[in-house]
């Protein structure tokens, strides 16, 4: 799988996928500039007159309740239905599910619409698969991700989406088997929206390899060691943001078979 992995990142860089994102205000320019590192293309776009063009042209969507306004829940619901009648993949990032009704009842219209993956932190997760107990504190996760793994199957099981927890160990979990990446570095969750952009690199591997889980596990296996290898050369939050997009840029197969920890079970 390893070996698959990283071509996968090969094929990203070629191909160089066309992604629309309906995203949040607070992301919009790192998220753009982590799909155009990883050799992606972006384009932010949520107007209603031009969904259904959208929809026809990119090859994948990422939906990210962030910011979440009347206008573009009613831009995410429509984007949503548009590419799963057409049989495109789609990803959604259920940030800060459980912090309020208003983005619980969103999710739930969402989640009809059948995503290829989810990708949220574990509070995220818990809350979207209705685990009591959970105390969300708003876009920042107060689990790790080992505790959101039953979430995370209740939801496969239920929409059939692959079900990735991110954290200092990112879990994806999908039909046949549960994968289990060890890379990152906790300077990354200080910096804000690199969870967004994990889901924006998904939206860009899932548009050009048809297993999504391992679409996914290549995606977060990228974002993981480009933040671990870019985090050990960084002062602190500032810089890890300029590095990291450049790793994502110049990341080599070298370094990724040196620094990659992976394991699967299932
Ligand atoms: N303690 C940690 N150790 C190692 N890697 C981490 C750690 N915390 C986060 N990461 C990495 O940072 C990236 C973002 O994941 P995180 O779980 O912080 O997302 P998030 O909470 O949704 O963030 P945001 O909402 O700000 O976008 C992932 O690639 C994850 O592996
Ligand atoms: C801080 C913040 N608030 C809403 S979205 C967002 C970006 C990280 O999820
Ligand atoms: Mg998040």
């Amino acid at each position: 799988m390893e070996k698959r992995l990283w071509e996968h990142i090969q094929t990203v860089r070629q191909q160089s996928p066309l992604v629309q994102n309906i995203t949040n205000f607070v992301v919009m320019n790192n998220t753009a500039n982590a799909l155009l590192a990883a050799g992606a293309s972006p384009i932010m776009a949520h107007g209603h007159a031009e969904l259904a063009d959208m929809a026809r042209i990119c090859r994948s969507l990422v939906i990210n309740i962030g910011t979440l306004d009347n206008y573009w829940t009613e831009a995410m619901v429509q984007a949503a239905s548009l590419v799963q009648r057409m049989g495109k993949p789609w990803v959604l990032d259920p940030v800060g599910a459980g912090a309020s009704a208003y983005r619980d009842a969103t999710l739930d219209e969402l989640l009809k619409r059948k995503p290829t993956v989810v990708r949220g932190n574990a509070s995220e997760i818990m809350a979207l698969a209705n685990v009591g107990g959970t105390a969300t504190k708003g876009v920042d996760s107060t689990a790790a991700s080992n505790q959101a793994l039953d979430a995370a199957k209740r939801i496969h099981r239920q929409y059939g989406s692959v079900v990735c927890v991110s954290g200092e160990v990112d879990i994806v979990v999908g039909e046949k088997k549960t994968v289990y990446i060890r890379n990152g570095h906790p300077l990354m969750a200080k910096v804000t929206g690199l969870g967004c952009s994990a889901t924006a690199l998904i939206g860009a591997f899932i548009a050009v390899v048809d297993d999504a889980l391992e679409a996914v596990s290549a995606a977060m296996a990228l974002m993981g060691i480009s933040g671990e290898l870019a985090a050990t050369a960084s002062a602190g939050p500032g810089t890890l943001q300029l590095n990291l997009l450049d790793k994502l840029y110049n990341l080599t197969e070298a370094e990724f078979a040196a620094t990659l920890r992976i394991t699967d079970e299932g």
